[in-house]
Protein backbone atom coordinates (compact mmCIF):
# COMPACT_ATOMS: atom_id res chain seq x y z
CA UNK A 1 0.00 0.00 0.00
CA UNK A 2 2.51 2.16 0.06
CA UNK A 3 4.26 4.41 -2.25
CA UNK A 4 7.12 6.34 -2.55
CA UNK A 5 7.26 8.76 -0.31
CA UNK A 6 4.91 7.46 2.03
CA UNK A 7 5.68 8.09 5.26
CA UNK A 8 5.24 5.43 7.59
CA UNK A 9 4.43 6.24 11.07
CA UNK A 10 4.82 4.02 13.85
CA UNK A 11 3.35 4.86 17.12
CA UNK A 12 5.49 3.63 20.29
CA UNK A 13 4.18 0.85 21.08
CA UNK A 14 0.22 1.54 22.24
CA UNK A 15 -1.11 0.71 18.76
CA UNK A 16 -0.42 -2.59 17.07
CA UNK A 17 -0.59 -1.59 13.41
CA UNK A 18 1.29 0.47 11.07
CA UNK A 19 0.47 3.83 9.83
CA UNK A 20 0.95 5.02 6.43
CA UNK A 21 0.25 8.66 5.61
CA UNK A 22 -1.03 8.87 1.91
CA UNK A 23 -0.65 12.06 0.07
CA UNK A 24 -2.57 11.93 -2.28
CA UNK A 25 -5.86 11.82 -0.33
CA UNK A 26 -4.19 13.26 2.76
CA UNK A 27 -5.26 10.58 5.09
CA UNK A 28 -2.91 8.11 7.62
CA UNK A 29 -4.48 5.02 7.04
CA UNK A 30 -4.05 1.06 7.85
CA UNK A 31 -4.62 -1.66 5.29
CA UNK A 32 -8.32 -1.65 4.78
CA UNK A 33 -8.29 -2.13 1.26
CA UNK A 34 -11.36 -4.54 0.44
CA UNK A 35 -8.85 -7.48 -0.53
CA UNK A 36 -7.54 -7.22 2.90
CA UNK A 37 -10.59 -7.31 4.73
CA UNK A 38 -10.45 -10.91 6.61
CA UNK A 39 -11.62 -13.66 4.29
CA UNK A 40 -14.56 -15.90 5.19
CA UNK A 41 -14.94 -18.78 5.08
CA UNK A 42 -18.95 -19.23 4.96
CA UNK A 43 -20.60 -22.47 5.29
CA UNK A 44 -23.92 -23.16 4.12
CA UNK A 45 -25.78 -22.90 7.43
CA UNK A 46 -29.08 -22.51 7.10
CA UNK A 47 -30.68 -21.72 10.03
CA UNK A 48 -34.74 -22.95 10.17
CA UNK A 49 -37.31 -19.54 11.32
CA UNK A 50 -38.07 -18.99 14.44
CA UNK A 51 -41.81 -18.69 15.17
CA UNK A 52 -42.35 -15.17 17.39
CA UNK A 53 -46.19 -14.23 18.41
CA UNK A 54 -46.85 -14.59 14.51
CA UNK A 55 -43.88 -12.96 12.95
CA UNK A 56 -41.39 -15.35 11.10
CA UNK A 57 -37.69 -14.21 11.62
CA UNK A 58 -35.48 -16.36 9.73
CA UNK A 59 -31.93 -16.31 9.46
CA UNK A 60 -29.95 -17.93 6.55
CA UNK A 61 -26.51 -17.82 5.26
CA UNK A 62 -25.61 -19.11 1.42
CA UNK A 63 -24.31 -17.99 -1.70
CA UNK A 64 -25.55 -15.81 -4.25
CA UNK A 65 -25.05 -16.44 -7.57
CA UNK A 66 -25.98 -13.83 -10.59
CA UNK A 67 -27.04 -16.94 -13.01
CA UNK A 68 -30.37 -16.64 -12.65
CA UNK A 69 -31.21 -12.43 -13.89
CA UNK A 70 -30.74 -11.61 -17.50
CA UNK A 71 -28.28 -9.13 -18.21
CA UNK A 72 -30.06 -7.56 -20.66
CA UNK A 73 -33.17 -6.60 -18.44
CA UNK A 74 -32.63 -2.50 -19.38
CA UNK A 75 -35.44 -1.37 -16.87
CA UNK A 76 -33.38 -3.08 -14.11
CA UNK A 77 -30.23 -1.09 -15.65
CA UNK A 78 -31.66 2.50 -15.44
CA UNK A 79 -33.12 1.68 -11.84
CA UNK A 80 -29.81 1.78 -10.24
CA UNK A 81 -30.57 4.63 -8.00
CA UNK A 82 -27.09 5.62 -6.90
CA UNK A 83 -25.98 9.02 -6.09
CA UNK A 84 -22.79 10.05 -8.20
CA UNK A 85 -20.91 10.95 -5.15
CA UNK A 86 -21.14 7.43 -3.43
CA UNK A 87 -20.58 5.40 -6.38
CA UNK A 88 -17.14 7.78 -7.29
CA UNK A 89 -16.05 7.14 -3.43
CA UNK A 90 -17.03 3.37 -3.51
CA UNK A 91 -15.15 3.00 -6.74
CA UNK A 92 -11.79 5.00 -5.18
CA UNK A 93 -11.62 3.78 -1.78
CA UNK A 94 -13.88 -0.11 -1.70
CA UNK A 95 -17.12 -0.35 0.82
CA UNK A 96 -14.92 0.60 3.81
CA UNK A 97 -13.94 3.39 2.67
CA UNK A 98 -16.86 5.45 2.59
CA UNK A 99 -17.44 8.05 4.95
CA UNK A 100 -20.39 8.01 7.54
CA UNK A 101 -20.71 11.04 9.05
CA UNK A 102 -23.34 12.92 6.93
CA UNK A 103 -22.45 17.11 6.18
CA UNK A 104 -24.71 19.98 5.92
CA UNK A 105 -23.91 23.29 4.15
CA UNK A 106 -25.65 26.46 5.07
CA UNK A 107 -26.08 28.28 1.70
CA UNK A 108 -25.45 31.67 1.63
CA UNK A 109 -23.90 34.51 -1.14
CA UNK A 110 -20.12 32.46 -1.18
CA UNK A 111 -21.83 29.39 -2.20
CA UNK A 112 -25.12 30.33 -4.31
CA UNK A 113 -24.52 30.08 -7.79
CA UNK A 114 -25.07 26.71 -9.92
CA UNK A 115 -21.58 25.93 -10.44
CA UNK A 116 -20.34 26.51 -6.45
CA UNK A 117 -23.08 24.11 -5.41
CA UNK A 118 -22.09 21.48 -7.86
CA UNK A 119 -18.16 21.57 -6.33
CA UNK A 120 -20.36 21.75 -2.81
CA UNK A 121 -22.23 18.62 -3.93
CA UNK A 122 -19.32 16.74 -5.42
CA UNK A 123 -17.45 17.79 -2.27
CA UNK A 124 -19.80 15.44 -0.02
CA UNK A 125 -22.81 18.04 0.90
CA UNK A 126 -25.47 15.62 1.83
CA UNK A 127 -27.85 18.93 3.04
CA UNK A 128 -28.22 22.33 1.75
CA UNK A 129 -29.34 24.56 4.83
CA UNK A 130 -31.07 27.70 4.21
CA UNK A 131 -31.41 29.52 7.00
CA UNK A 132 -34.30 31.93 6.43
CA UNK A 133 -32.93 34.51 8.98
CA UNK A 134 -31.17 35.95 5.65
CA UNK A 135 -32.05 36.64 2.46
CA UNK A 136 -35.79 37.05 0.02
CA UNK A 137 -37.99 34.62 -0.75
CA UNK A 138 -37.20 34.81 -4.30
CA UNK A 139 -33.03 34.00 -3.12
CA UNK A 140 -34.62 30.87 -1.10
CA UNK A 141 -36.91 30.03 -4.01
CA UNK A 142 -33.89 29.90 -6.73
CA UNK A 143 -31.85 27.75 -4.17
CA UNK A 144 -34.09 25.06 -4.12
CA UNK A 145 -34.55 25.05 -7.71
CA UNK A 146 -30.76 24.77 -8.34
CA UNK A 147 -30.60 21.98 -6.08
CA UNK A 148 -33.14 19.70 -7.18
CA UNK A 149 -31.48 20.84 -10.89
CA UNK A 150 -28.53 19.33 -9.58
CA UNK A 151 -30.12 16.26 -8.19
CA UNK A 152 -32.02 15.53 -11.64
CA UNK A 153 -29.69 16.34 -13.59
CA UNK A 154 -26.11 15.55 -12.64
CA UNK A 155 -27.41 12.41 -10.28
CA UNK A 156 -26.83 14.18 -6.99
CA UNK A 157 -28.66 13.23 -3.77
CA UNK A 158 -28.63 16.55 -2.15
CA UNK A 159 -31.86 16.92 0.64
CA UNK A 160 -32.95 20.47 1.55
CA UNK A 161 -33.19 22.03 4.98
CA UNK A 162 -35.06 25.38 5.79
CA UNK A 163 -34.23 26.80 9.43
CA UNK A 164 -36.58 29.29 10.91
CA UNK A 165 -35.69 32.34 12.06
CA UNK A 166 -37.48 31.90 15.77
CA UNK A 167 -37.54 34.12 18.19
CA UNK A 168 -34.25 35.47 20.04
CA UNK A 169 -33.54 38.97 21.54
CA UNK A 170 -30.97 39.98 18.80
CA UNK A 171 -29.35 43.75 17.60
CA UNK A 172 -31.36 44.95 14.45
CA UNK A 173 -29.21 48.23 14.58
CA UNK A 174 -26.13 49.15 15.87
CA UNK A 175 -25.44 52.27 14.00
CA UNK A 176 -22.69 50.69 11.59
CA UNK A 177 -22.91 48.63 8.75
CA UNK A 178 -20.33 45.98 9.87
CA UNK A 179 -18.57 45.60 13.57
CA UNK A 180 -18.63 48.11 16.28
CA UNK A 181 -15.88 48.59 19.37
CA UNK A 182 -17.41 48.90 23.06
CA UNK A 183 -15.10 50.52 24.83
CA UNK A 184 -14.99 50.05 28.52
CA UNK A 185 -16.31 52.67 30.74
CA UNK A 186 -19.01 53.84 27.41
CA UNK A 187 -22.05 54.34 28.23
CA UNK A 188 -25.30 53.03 25.61
CA UNK A 189 -28.55 53.55 25.08
CA UNK A 190 -30.07 50.14 23.92
CA UNK A 191 -33.81 50.94 22.94
CA UNK A 192 -36.43 49.09 20.74
CA UNK A 193 -37.49 52.60 18.87
CA UNK A 194 -35.70 52.94 15.39
CA UNK A 195 -33.65 55.51 14.52
CA UNK A 196 -32.54 57.21 11.27
CA UNK A 197 -29.46 57.82 10.22
CA UNK A 198 -26.32 57.55 12.50
CA UNK A 199 -26.57 57.87 16.21
CA UNK A 200 -23.70 56.76 18.43
CA UNK A 201 -23.60 54.39 21.56
CA UNK A 202 -27.63 53.42 20.65
CA UNK A 203 -28.53 49.67 20.43
CA UNK A 204 -31.48 48.88 18.54
CA UNK A 205 -33.03 45.74 19.56
CA UNK A 206 -35.71 43.28 17.88
CA UNK A 207 -37.82 42.86 20.51
CA UNK A 208 -40.05 45.49 22.39
CA UNK A 209 -40.38 43.67 25.80
CA UNK A 210 -36.55 43.11 25.65
CA UNK A 211 -36.33 45.18 28.88
CA UNK A 212 -39.32 43.98 30.77
CA UNK A 213 -38.39 42.48 33.93
CA UNK A 214 -34.53 43.80 33.56
CA UNK A 215 -33.59 45.40 36.90
CA UNK A 216 -30.09 48.10 37.05
CA UNK A 217 -27.45 46.19 38.03
CA UNK A 218 -28.23 43.31 35.32
CA UNK A 219 -25.61 42.47 32.65
CA UNK A 220 -26.24 42.21 29.26
CA UNK A 221 -24.21 39.92 26.78
CA UNK A 222 -23.39 40.37 23.42
CA UNK A 223 -23.31 36.36 21.28
CA UNK A 224 -22.01 35.00 24.65
CA UNK A 225 -19.51 37.35 25.47
CA UNK A 226 -18.38 39.35 22.60
CA UNK A 227 -19.09 42.04 25.03
CA UNK A 228 -21.22 43.08 28.72
CA UNK A 229 -22.80 45.76 29.60
CA UNK A 230 -23.93 46.59 32.89
CA UNK A 231 -27.29 47.81 33.49
CA UNK A 232 -27.37 51.76 34.83
CA UNK A 233 -30.43 53.19 34.64
CA UNK A 234 -33.87 52.51 33.44
CA UNK A 235 -35.77 54.97 31.11
CA UNK A 236 -39.32 53.64 30.51
CA UNK A 237 -38.70 50.54 27.95
CA UNK A 238 -35.27 51.04 27.21
CA UNK A 239 -32.32 50.70 29.02
CA UNK A 240 -28.88 52.95 29.59
CA UNK A 241 -26.25 50.63 30.04
CA UNK A 242 -21.94 50.80 30.58
CA UNK A 243 -19.93 48.84 28.75
CA UNK A 244 -18.27 46.49 31.69
CA UNK A 245 -16.09 44.18 29.05
CA UNK A 246 -14.91 45.87 25.82
CA UNK A 247 -15.43 44.00 22.85
CA UNK A 248 -16.59 43.74 19.20
CA UNK A 249 -20.44 44.53 18.57
CA UNK A 250 -21.67 42.26 15.49
CA UNK A 251 -24.46 42.80 13.21
CA UNK A 252 -27.53 41.04 14.47
CA UNK A 253 -25.67 40.17 17.57
CA UNK A 254 -27.27 38.08 19.97
CA UNK A 255 -28.28 39.27 23.86
CA UNK A 256 -28.57 37.53 27.06
CA UNK A 257 -29.64 38.95 30.20
CA UNK A 258 -28.28 37.90 33.51
CA UNK A 259 -28.61 38.44 37.31
CA UNK A 260 -26.36 37.02 40.60
CA UNK A 261 -24.29 35.09 37.63
CA UNK A 262 -27.54 33.09 36.08
CA UNK A 263 -29.38 33.68 32.94
CA UNK A 264 -32.65 35.40 33.51
CA UNK A 265 -34.91 33.36 31.26
CA UNK A 266 -36.77 35.74 28.70
CA UNK A 267 -37.41 33.83 25.29
CA UNK A 268 -40.39 32.26 27.48
CA UNK A 269 -42.84 35.08 26.15
CA UNK A 270 -41.97 34.90 22.58
CA UNK A 271 -43.04 32.34 20.66
CA UNK A 272 -41.22 29.45 18.92
CA UNK A 273 -42.79 30.48 15.87
CA UNK A 274 -43.48 33.81 14.69
CA UNK A 275 -45.94 34.65 11.47
CA UNK A 276 -42.88 35.02 9.36
CA UNK A 277 -41.58 31.37 10.52
CA UNK A 278 -45.52 29.88 9.80
CA UNK A 279 -44.73 31.63 6.04
CA UNK A 280 -41.52 30.33 6.04
CA UNK A 281 -42.78 26.92 6.82
CA UNK A 282 -45.26 26.96 4.13
CA UNK A 283 -42.98 28.43 1.75
CA UNK A 284 -41.11 25.11 2.57
CA UNK A 285 -43.67 22.84 2.20
CA UNK A 286 -45.07 23.78 -1.16
CA UNK A 287 -41.16 23.42 -2.42
CA UNK A 288 -41.13 20.29 -0.59
CA UNK A 289 -38.23 20.68 1.51
CA UNK A 290 -37.07 17.31 3.26
CA UNK A 291 -36.12 18.66 6.57
CA UNK A 292 -37.29 21.89 8.71
CA UNK A 293 -35.33 23.08 11.50
CA UNK A 294 -37.28 24.55 13.96
CA UNK A 295 -35.34 27.63 16.01
CA UNK A 296 -35.65 27.90 19.47
CA UNK A 297 -37.81 24.83 20.15
CA UNK A 298 -38.66 24.91 24.07
CA UNK A 299 -41.16 22.30 24.98
CA UNK A 300 -42.20 19.37 22.37
CA UNK A 301 -45.19 20.85 22.43
CA UNK A 302 -44.09 23.28 19.66
CA UNK A 303 -42.54 20.60 17.80
CA UNK A 304 -46.18 18.13 17.84
CA UNK A 305 -47.89 20.98 16.48
CA UNK A 306 -45.57 21.62 13.67
CA UNK A 307 -45.59 18.23 12.89
CA UNK A 308 -49.67 17.70 13.00
CA UNK A 309 -49.07 20.94 10.83
CA UNK A 310 -47.37 19.41 8.19
CA UNK A 311 -49.13 16.25 8.17
CA UNK A 312 -52.37 18.44 7.24
CA UNK A 313 -50.66 20.47 4.68
CA UNK A 314 -48.15 18.40 2.59
CA UNK A 315 -48.34 14.62 1.19
CA UNK A 316 -45.46 14.14 1.45
CA UNK A 317 -43.56 13.32 5.00
CA UNK A 318 -41.15 16.64 6.09
CA UNK A 319 -38.87 15.61 8.84
CA UNK A 320 -38.80 18.45 11.70
CA UNK A 321 -35.47 19.31 13.45
CA UNK A 322 -35.73 20.40 16.87
CA UNK A 323 -32.98 22.69 17.29
CA UNK A 324 -31.35 22.56 21.00
CA UNK A 325 -30.21 26.15 21.37
CA UNK A 326 -31.83 27.43 24.70
CA UNK A 327 -31.37 26.71 28.58
CA UNK A 328 -35.38 25.74 28.62
CA UNK A 329 -34.95 22.98 25.60
CA UNK A 330 -31.86 21.72 27.61
CA UNK A 331 -34.17 20.97 30.75
CA UNK A 332 -36.82 19.41 28.50
CA UNK A 333 -34.01 17.36 26.08
CA UNK A 334 -35.53 14.31 26.68
CA UNK A 335 -39.10 15.13 25.59
CA UNK A 336 -38.09 17.07 22.42
CA UNK A 337 -36.00 14.20 21.24
CA UNK A 338 -38.94 11.98 21.40
CA UNK A 339 -41.03 14.38 19.95
CA UNK A 340 -38.83 15.19 17.14
CA UNK A 341 -37.54 13.80 13.91
CA UNK A 342 -34.04 14.65 14.50
CA UNK A 343 -31.81 17.44 16.53
CA UNK A 344 -29.40 20.20 15.73
CA UNK A 345 -27.43 21.01 18.53
CA UNK A 346 -27.02 24.67 17.87
CA UNK A 347 -24.06 25.67 19.33
CA UNK A 348 -23.86 29.06 18.70
CA UNK A 349 -27.48 30.21 20.39
CA UNK A 350 -26.84 27.62 23.29
CA UNK A 351 -22.97 29.50 23.78
CA UNK A 352 -25.12 32.55 24.87
CA UNK A 353 -27.68 30.79 27.31
CA UNK A 354 -25.07 28.46 28.68
CA UNK A 355 -21.29 28.64 30.00
CA UNK A 356 -19.04 28.22 27.13
CA UNK A 357 -17.48 25.24 29.56
CA UNK A 358 -20.68 23.40 29.24
CA UNK A 359 -20.92 23.19 25.41
CA UNK A 360 -18.80 19.97 25.13
CA UNK A 361 -20.52 17.90 27.71
CA UNK A 362 -24.21 19.33 26.90
CA UNK A 363 -22.95 18.19 23.22
CA UNK A 364 -22.07 14.52 24.48
CA UNK A 365 -25.25 14.21 26.31
CA UNK A 366 -27.57 15.41 23.53
CA UNK A 367 -25.59 13.44 21.00
CA UNK A 368 -26.39 9.78 23.51
CA UNK A 369 -30.03 11.05 24.27
CA UNK A 370 -30.32 11.08 20.12
CA UNK A 371 -28.82 7.80 19.63
CA UNK A 372 -30.66 6.13 22.33
CA UNK A 373 -33.90 7.83 21.04
CA UNK A 374 -32.86 6.46 17.48
CA UNK A 375 -33.12 10.44 16.39
CA UNK A 376 -30.18 11.85 13.94
CA UNK A 377 -28.33 14.08 15.38
CA UNK A 378 -26.37 17.39 13.68
CA UNK A 379 -23.58 19.21 15.36
CA UNK A 380 -23.46 22.66 14.32
CA UNK A 381 -21.80 26.36 14.30
CA UNK A 382 -18.35 27.54 15.17
CA UNK A 383 -16.73 23.78 13.86
CA UNK A 384 -14.26 25.74 11.32
CA UNK A 385 -15.28 29.11 12.12
CA UNK A 386 -11.58 30.68 11.63
CA UNK A 387 -11.88 29.33 7.84
CA UNK A 388 -14.60 32.15 7.10
CA UNK A 389 -11.55 33.90 7.14
CA UNK A 390 -8.22 31.77 6.64
CA UNK A 391 -7.83 29.00 4.11
CA UNK A 392 -6.91 26.73 7.09
CA UNK A 393 -8.41 25.33 10.25
CA UNK A 394 -7.10 25.49 13.50
CA UNK A 395 -5.71 22.48 15.42
CA UNK A 396 -8.24 22.79 17.76
CA UNK A 397 -11.42 23.24 15.04
CA UNK A 398 -10.09 20.07 13.79
CA UNK A 399 -10.12 18.38 17.66
CA UNK A 400 -13.52 19.99 17.62
CA UNK A 401 -14.76 18.09 14.34
CA UNK A 402 -12.57 14.97 15.39
CA UNK A 403 -14.81 14.98 18.82
CA UNK A 404 -18.41 15.16 17.09
CA UNK A 405 -16.80 11.99 14.94
CA UNK A 406 -15.92 10.09 18.05
CA UNK A 407 -19.34 10.83 19.64
CA UNK A 408 -20.65 9.21 16.24
CA UNK A 409 -22.97 12.18 15.78
CA UNK A 410 -24.90 12.04 12.93
CA UNK A 411 -23.82 14.73 10.82
CA UNK A 412 -21.54 17.68 10.98
CA UNK A 413 -22.92 21.09 9.61
CA UNK A 414 -20.89 24.05 8.15
CA UNK A 415 -22.32 27.70 8.69
CA UNK A 416 -20.49 30.84 7.24
CA UNK A 417 -17.84 28.98 6.35
CA UNK A 418 -19.59 27.29 3.48
CA UNK A 419 -22.34 30.73 3.37
CA UNK A 420 -20.52 33.70 3.60
CA UNK A 421 -16.57 32.58 3.81
CA UNK A 422 -14.42 32.57 0.40
CA UNK A 423 -13.14 28.83 1.45
CA UNK A 424 -16.47 26.91 1.42
CA UNK A 425 -14.88 24.08 -0.73
CA UNK A 426 -12.04 23.77 1.31
CA UNK A 427 -13.78 23.77 4.99
CA UNK A 428 -16.18 20.78 3.71
CA UNK A 429 -12.98 18.75 3.01
CA UNK A 430 -11.76 19.23 5.96
CA UNK A 431 -15.04 17.99 7.38
CA UNK A 432 -14.72 14.86 5.56
CA UNK A 433 -11.29 14.28 5.75
CA UNK A 434 -11.15 14.60 9.03
CA UNK A 435 -14.52 12.12 9.84
CA UNK A 436 -12.88 9.71 7.59
CA UNK A 437 -9.82 9.81 9.53
CA UNK A 438 -11.89 9.25 12.93
CA UNK A 439 -14.25 6.96 11.59
CA UNK A 440 -11.55 4.55 10.80
CA UNK A 441 -9.40 4.77 14.08
CA UNK A 442 -13.11 4.64 16.26
CA UNK A 443 -13.40 1.49 13.70
CA UNK A 444 -9.67 0.50 14.13
CA UNK A 445 -9.22 0.57 17.88
CA UNK A 446 -12.57 -0.92 18.45
CA UNK A 447 -13.67 1.90 20.38
CA UNK A 448 -17.73 1.30 19.99
CA UNK A 449 -19.38 2.16 23.21
CA UNK A 450 -21.61 -0.52 24.24
CA UNK A 451 -25.20 0.79 23.33
CA UNK A 452 -27.69 0.94 26.16
CA UNK A 453 -30.56 -1.24 24.17
CA UNK A 454 -33.31 0.87 24.47
CA UNK A 455 -36.72 -1.24 23.23
CA UNK A 456 -37.35 2.04 20.84
CA UNK A 457 -41.13 0.69 20.39
CA UNK A 458 -43.46 -1.03 22.94
CA UNK A 459 -45.23 -3.35 20.24
CA UNK A 460 -43.96 -6.99 19.77
CA UNK A 461 -43.66 -6.62 15.70
CA UNK A 462 -41.21 -3.26 16.27
CA UNK A 463 -39.24 -5.17 18.79
CA UNK A 464 -38.55 -8.14 16.74
CA UNK A 465 -37.26 -5.65 13.88
CA UNK A 466 -35.15 -3.83 16.49
CA UNK A 467 -33.37 -7.13 17.48
CA UNK A 468 -32.91 -8.42 13.90
CA UNK A 469 -31.42 -4.91 13.82
CA UNK A 470 -29.20 -5.06 16.62
CA UNK A 471 -28.15 -8.31 15.46
CA UNK A 472 -27.33 -7.37 12.11
CA UNK A 473 -25.22 -4.86 12.79
CA UNK A 474 -22.85 -7.34 15.11
CA UNK A 475 -22.93 -10.13 12.81
CA UNK A 476 -21.84 -7.72 10.23
CA UNK A 477 -18.64 -6.71 12.55
CA UNK A 478 -18.05 -10.17 14.00
CA UNK A 479 -18.24 -11.39 10.29
CA UNK A 480 -16.54 -8.70 8.41
CA UNK A 481 -19.34 -8.37 5.97
CA UNK A 482 -18.20 -5.76 3.13
CA UNK A 483 -21.60 -4.10 3.02
CA UNK A 484 -25.10 -4.03 4.55
CA UNK A 485 -28.14 -4.43 2.35
CA UNK A 486 -31.30 -2.88 3.85
CA UNK A 487 -34.94 -3.05 2.29
CA UNK A 488 -36.73 -0.37 3.87
CA UNK A 489 -40.18 1.59 3.00
CA UNK A 490 -40.28 4.46 5.71
CA UNK A 491 -36.65 4.03 6.56
CA UNK A 492 -36.96 2.70 10.29
CA UNK A 493 -34.79 -0.69 9.64
CA UNK A 494 -32.46 0.84 8.47
CA UNK A 495 -31.76 3.29 10.93
CA UNK A 496 -31.88 1.08 13.65
CA UNK A 497 -29.09 -0.75 12.02
CA UNK A 498 -27.01 2.78 11.66
CA UNK A 499 -27.98 3.26 15.31
CA UNK A 500 -25.72 0.33 15.84
CA UNK A 501 -22.77 2.33 13.98
CA UNK A 502 -21.65 -0.60 12.22
CA UNK A 503 -18.27 -0.82 10.51
CA UNK A 504 -19.32 -1.98 7.05
CA UNK A 505 -21.55 0.55 5.09
CA UNK A 506 -25.46 0.32 5.11
CA UNK A 507 -27.01 0.74 1.62
CA UNK A 508 -31.09 1.61 2.11
CA UNK A 509 -33.30 0.35 -0.48
CA UNK A 510 -36.22 2.40 -0.56
CA UNK A 511 -39.50 3.17 -2.84
CA UNK A 512 -40.08 6.24 -1.16
CA UNK A 513 -38.02 9.37 -2.58
CA UNK A 514 -38.63 10.96 0.68
CA UNK A 515 -37.20 8.13 2.79
CA UNK A 516 -33.95 8.19 0.69
CA UNK A 517 -33.71 12.21 1.11
CA UNK A 518 -34.23 11.91 5.35
CA UNK A 519 -31.79 8.94 5.02
CA UNK A 520 -29.26 11.51 4.29
CA UNK A 521 -28.67 12.69 7.59
CA UNK A 522 -28.49 9.24 9.09
CA UNK A 523 -24.78 8.21 10.06
CA UNK A 524 -23.19 5.08 7.53
CA UNK A 525 -26.48 5.09 5.49
CA UNK A 526 -26.43 5.28 1.28
CA UNK A 527 -29.88 5.52 0.13
CA UNK A 528 -31.35 4.28 -2.96
CA UNK A 529 -34.62 4.29 -4.55
CA UNK A 530 -35.80 0.97 -6.52
CA UNK A 531 -38.81 -0.50 -7.25
CA UNK A 532 -39.59 -2.60 -4.06
CA UNK A 533 -42.19 -5.71 -4.89
CA UNK A 534 -43.45 -8.05 -2.80
CA UNK A 535 -41.48 -10.35 -3.93
CA UNK A 536 -38.29 -9.80 -0.95
CA UNK A 537 -36.23 -12.52 -2.90
CA UNK A 538 -36.55 -10.60 -5.93
CA UNK A 539 -35.76 -7.46 -4.67
CA UNK A 540 -32.62 -8.51 -3.23
CA UNK A 541 -31.45 -10.35 -6.63
CA UNK A 542 -32.17 -7.36 -8.75
CA UNK A 543 -30.01 -5.23 -6.58
CA UNK A 544 -27.07 -7.37 -6.19
CA UNK A 545 -27.26 -7.77 -9.71
CA UNK A 546 -27.42 -4.15 -10.71
CA UNK A 547 -24.71 -3.42 -8.59
CA UNK A 548 -22.71 -6.20 -9.79
CA UNK A 549 -23.17 -5.20 -13.97
CA UNK A 550 -22.49 -1.56 -12.64
CA UNK A 551 -18.99 -2.97 -11.18
CA UNK A 552 -19.67 -2.06 -7.44
CA UNK A 553 -19.73 -4.99 -6.32
CA UNK A 554 -17.60 -8.60 -6.95
CA UNK A 555 -17.23 -11.79 -6.96
CA UNK A 556 -15.91 -12.61 -3.10
CA UNK A 557 -18.06 -9.50 -1.76
CA UNK A 558 -20.00 -10.84 1.21
CA UNK A 559 -23.23 -8.67 1.94
CA UNK A 560 -25.27 -8.92 5.22
CA UNK A 561 -29.39 -8.27 3.77
CA UNK A 562 -31.84 -7.52 6.12
CA UNK A 563 -35.32 -7.68 4.84
CA UNK A 564 -38.39 -6.91 5.95
CA UNK A 565 -41.95 -7.53 4.81
CA UNK A 566 -45.28 -6.09 6.13
CA UNK A 567 -48.36 -8.11 5.59
CA UNK A 568 -50.28 -6.90 2.47
CA UNK A 569 -53.56 -7.71 1.28
CA UNK A 570 -51.95 -11.15 -0.22
CA UNK A 571 -50.00 -12.42 2.17
CA UNK A 572 -50.62 -11.99 5.92
CA UNK A 573 -47.43 -13.07 8.04
CA UNK A 574 -44.40 -10.47 8.48
CA UNK A 575 -41.50 -12.23 7.19
CA UNK A 576 -37.88 -10.28 8.43
CA UNK A 577 -34.95 -12.20 7.62
CA UNK A 578 -30.93 -11.34 8.24
CA UNK A 579 -29.16 -13.36 4.79
CA UNK A 580 -25.39 -13.39 4.12
CA UNK A 581 -24.65 -13.81 0.33
CA UNK A 582 -21.41 -14.19 -0.71
CA UNK A 583 -21.04 -13.19 -4.09
CA UNK A 584 -20.04 -15.56 -6.89
N1 LIG B 1 -28.99 33.18 2.76
C1 LIG B 1 -28.03 33.95 3.25
N2 LIG B 1 -27.81 35.16 2.71
C2 LIG B 1 -26.87 35.96 3.22
N3 LIG B 1 -26.05 35.65 4.22
C3 LIG B 1 -26.21 34.46 4.80
C4 LIG B 1 -27.21 33.54 4.34
N4 LIG B 1 -27.16 32.45 5.12
C5 LIG B 1 -26.18 32.65 6.01
N5 LIG B 1 -25.59 33.86 5.81
C6 LIG B 1 -24.44 34.42 6.52
O1 LIG B 1 -23.68 33.38 7.11
C7 LIG B 1 -23.55 33.59 8.51
C8 LIG B 1 -23.61 32.24 9.22
O2 LIG B 1 -24.79 31.58 8.92
P1 LIG B 1 -25.75 31.02 10.09
O3 LIG B 1 -24.93 30.40 11.17
O4 LIG B 1 -26.76 30.18 9.43
O5 LIG B 1 -26.50 32.33 10.60
P2 LIG B 1 -26.43 33.21 11.92
O6 LIG B 1 -24.99 33.58 12.12
O7 LIG B 1 -27.29 34.37 11.57
O8 LIG B 1 -26.99 32.38 13.01
C9 LIG B 1 -24.67 34.54 8.87
O9 LIG B 1 -24.37 35.34 9.97
C10 LIG B 1 -24.81 35.38 7.62
O10 LIG B 1 -23.87 36.41 7.62
C1 LIG C 1 -27.34 26.77 14.20
C2 LIG C 1 -27.72 27.77 14.97
O1 LIG C 1 -28.81 28.55 14.69
P1 LIG C 1 -28.76 29.84 13.74
O2 LIG C 1 -27.56 29.73 12.88
O3 LIG C 1 -30.05 29.82 13.03
O4 LIG C 1 -28.68 30.91 14.77
C3 LIG C 1 -27.00 28.09 16.22
O5 LIG C 1 -27.46 28.93 16.98
O6 LIG C 1 -25.95 27.47 16.46
K1 LIG D 1 -32.16 30.15 11.91
MG1 LIG E 1 -29.38 29.69 16.54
Amino acid sequence: MAAVGDLAVKFGGLIKKERVFDFKNGVFGAPTKRSEVCALNLRKLRAGGSRIGGAQAVMQVGVESDAGVSRDSKNLEGALGFDVVTEVELREKGFLGLRKTKLVCTIGPACCSLDDLEKLAMGGMNVARLNMCHNTREWHQDLVRKINKLNEEKGFCVSLMIDTEGSQIHVVDHGAPSTVKAEEGSVWFFTNEKFEGSRPFTIQANYEGFAEGIQVGDEIVFDGGMATFKVVEKVGNDLRCKCTDPGLLLPRAKLSFWRDGKLVEKNYQLPTLSPKDWSDIDFGISEGVDFIAMSFVNDADAVTHLKNYISTKSSKSIQVLAKIESLEALHKLHEIVAASDGIMIARGDLGVEIPLEQIPTVQEEITYVCRQLNKPVVVASQLLESMVEYPTPTRAEVADVSEAVRQYADALMLSGESAIGPFGQKALSVLRMTSSRMELWSREENRQDILFQHNLEPSLPDQIADQICNSAAAMANNLGIDAIFVYTRHGQMASVISRNRPNPPIFAFTNESSTRMALNLRWGVTPLVVDLSDDMEGNITRSVHLLKTNGLIKNGDTVLVVSDIIPTSTTQTVFQSIQVKTIA
